[in-house]
């Protein structure tokens, strides 16, 4: 593993520190010895190939899967249900409340979680341009995604978990979210770690990447100092991946 930069340092401002996990399905090796720190208050880039790991290293942070060998803590924690109320994930995978309509998710949010911010929520479907009336399930994609990135953020947790969140979202819905995420950490500061492939559309919102492949940490580090040594996100990306 090679790492760089100030917050690529394991400190008391890290919010996520994995150490060695280790993770297989049957015979097959998806987490390899991986190993980074994930700081706080920062938006990460988690970035890798199809298939490199990254949403079973999610899912280990959310305490949705176990590793088989090493550990992650979460706020200084080893991950237990009890830190539920601090992590908010949403997987690439996630179908919530398909039947019903965007008003009855949010408000079935704030019956399910005490934290959510009902007001900020309907305040942020307005922003979306979503209808409060429409199903969930005649949303196209697009929309679908704005509504569970409001129910995700409007949960108001320390910590939030999207697994490709941009993933078949038009450029101009993908600026308008990239802004909203941009506003929400302005006015109340939270850790962030969002995997994606559009690393083009998206590399100016990351604070700190971490590029993973066959399950392991090959690169990371503060983009900044990512940028002034070896060039852009995009650039690495093509140069670990080629
Ligand atoms: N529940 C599971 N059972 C068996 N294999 C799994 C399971 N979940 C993931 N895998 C395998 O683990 C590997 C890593 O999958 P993962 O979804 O973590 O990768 P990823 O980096 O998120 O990929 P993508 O970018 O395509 O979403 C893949 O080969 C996948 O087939």
């Amino acid at each position: 593993m090679i790492t760089h930069g100030p917050n690529s340092l394991v400190t008391n401002s890290d919010a996520v520190v994995c150490k060695e996990l280790v993770k297989r399905y049957k015979q097959k090796l998806v987490l390899n010895q991986f190993t980074a720190s994930f700081p706080a208050g920062k938006i990460t880039g988690l970035l890798g190939q199809n298939g490199a790991g990254k949403s079973t290293l999610l899912k280990i942070i959310a305490g949705l899967t176990q590793p088989d060998h090493g550990e992650a803590r979460v706020f200084g924690q080893k991950i237990h249900w009890k830190q539920n109320h601090d992590i908010t994930i949403l997987s690439d995978r996630t179908k919530w409340y398909e039947h019903h309509t965007v008003l009855e998710a949010i408000k079935f949010s704030k019956v399910l979680f005490p934290s959510f911010d009902l007001e900020k929520a309907l305040e942020l479907i307005q922003f979306m341009e979503l209808d409060a009336d429409q199903k969930v399930h005649t949303l196209s994609k697009g929309q679908e995604s704005r509504l569970y990135l409001v129910l995700c953020l409007a949960r108001n947790t320390k910590l939030v978990l999207l697994d490709e969140p941009f993933s078949g979202i038009d450029l101009v819905s993908k600026e308008q979210i990239i802004q909203v995420i941009i506003d929400y950490m302005v006015e109340s500061p939270f850790t962030l770690i969002i995997s994606t492939h559009e690393i083009h559309e998206t590399e100016g919102l990351f604070d700190h990447a971490v590029f993973i492949r066959n399950g392991a940490n090959v690169l990371s580090g503060d983009v900044e100092y990512l940028r002034a040594t070896q060039g852009s996100i995009e650039t690495i990306y093509r140069g670990i991946y080629r």
